[in-house]
């Protein structure tokens, strides 16, 4: 039963599922624009190319004929894939998936408008101007990101008048692709936000996995933990969104679906048709299988009985502080030597101010209280420095 997976993005989150590929037996092929990326370093083979061409991406899945597309991250040709999916091949979970979530106007409209999923109310822009007016029509304090970017690339918030200049130039230059247009969110005074992983399966029902609470900071994801405390009403509320929002896609795989959870209710904000950075908790041992494991198992139509709980646990990004082309890891022999508590390093080859290089993974007995296990996790983040 060997599948040949083509593996679009080779980040961290790729090195995890290639991992857990290898030790199924899958081949796996991995793909990003820059060498020695985290999951080319694990795979059977590599390609390095610029996966919005889609020259460049007819080229590579007709010399390697895989049985399966996996993308890793959102700035693909994705319009590709409905012609690789007429091929025979599965794009994961499903073309219309990774096209739709491509470009947060296709996913923001088909769940508001023809879903009618509780959102932010918002707008869109192509100028300057189209943005004021905008901002007037959904009121401030409101968020800027651009239709396409990822990891808070480019996103603003805008309180007064005077924030409006800036935050079409910041969405302008942080923004990924060829479109330059911006979504305008009314700011939701959310009192937590959660990622629910939801597992759809060929023949087999829709699983969840328990809430994943996390903190954000410039829309980048710092803590993470697994369970989230949410209410029975608000678990049900967002489940349900989940579940419609996955069968529109289409497709098996795993999806992280992000969710505010407010006085008045939860609110759909957006979602990955794959694993979730912010799932990198269930590396900690908190599932029975991890984001990666399920996300694989789903795609190859292994059935996944059930999903439990095991544990209580909490993920802490590592961030770079400095330019680097040889970035240097210090402290990881205090963090070795505490209890309950792990860590990874992707094995980037080059660093940035922020850019996220390893992760401190943390758990505890399920009777644990999770901020416990969260300010462990967060407290041994403290104890590395990753310089050049
Ligand atoms: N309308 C909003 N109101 C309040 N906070 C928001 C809003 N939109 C985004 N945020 C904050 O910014 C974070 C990042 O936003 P979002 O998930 O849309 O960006 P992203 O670039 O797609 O990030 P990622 O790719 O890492 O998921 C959210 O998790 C939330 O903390
Ligand atoms: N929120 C999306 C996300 O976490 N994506 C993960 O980050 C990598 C890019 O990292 P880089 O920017 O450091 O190359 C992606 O390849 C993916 O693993
Ligand atoms: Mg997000």
């Amino acid at each position: 039963m060997q599948k040949k997976i083509l593996l679009l993005g080779s980040g961290e989150l790729g090195k995890e599922f290639v991992i857990a590929a290898q030790r199924i037996g899958q081949k796996v092929i991995a793909v990003d624009s820059y060498e020695n990326a985290p999951a080319m370093q694990v795979a059977h083979g590599f390609e390095v190319i610029n996966m919005l061409d889609g020259a460049e991406l007819d080229r590579i899945v007709a010399k390697h004929n895989p049985d399966f597309i996996v993308p890793e991250i959102e700035a693909i040709r994705t319009e590709r894939f409905y012609e690789y999916e007429k091929q025979g091949i599965t794009v994961v979970p499903s073309a219309k998936a990774a096209n739709f979530t491509m470009n947060r106007k296709a996913i923001r409209d088909l769940a508001a408008k023809e879903l009618g999923l509780r959102t932010a109310n918002y707008r869109y822009a192509t100028t300057k101007d189209e943005l004021e007016k905008a901002v007037t029509e959904v009121g401030m304090p409101c968020v800027v990101k651009p239709l396409m970017s990822s990891s808070g690339k480019g996103q603003s918030t805008i309180k007064t008048q005077d924030d409006i200049e800036k935050a079409w130039k910041y969405a302008v230059e942080g923004s990924r692709g060829d479109i330059i247009e911006v979504i305008v969110e009314a700011f939701v005074n959310f009192n937590s936000e959660i990622t629910l992983l939801t597992v759809t399966q060929n023949n087999h029902p829709t699983l969840f996995c328990a809430p994943i609470g996390h903190r954000q900071e410039r829309g980048d994801y710092q803590e993470s933990w697994q369970p989230a405390r949410v209410s029975q009403k608000d678990i049900e509320e967002a489940q349900d969104m989940a579940r419609k929002v996955t069968e529109s896609l289409g497709g098996a795989g795993l999806f992280g679906v992000e969710f505010f959870l407010t006085d008045e209710g939860v609110y759909f904000s957006e979602l990955s048709p794959r694993p979730h950075d912010t799932g990198m908790v269930t590396l900690a041992g908190t599932q029975n299988f991890n984001e990666f494991e399920l996300h694989l198992r789903a795609i190859l139509s292994l059935p996944i009985a059930e999903i439990t709980l095991e544990k209580v646990g909490a993920s802490a990004v590592l961030l770079a502080s400095e330019n680097s082309k040889n970035p240097t890891y210090n402290g990881i022999e205090k963090v070795a030597g505490l209890v309950k508590t792990d860590f990874r390093i992707f094995g980037k080859p080059t660093s940035r101010p922020y850019r996220r290089m390893g992760v401190i993974l943390s758990n505890d007995t399920i009777e644990t209280p999770v901020e416990e296990v969260v300010e462990r996790a967060k407290k041994t983040a403290t104890l590395v420095t990753i310089k050049s």
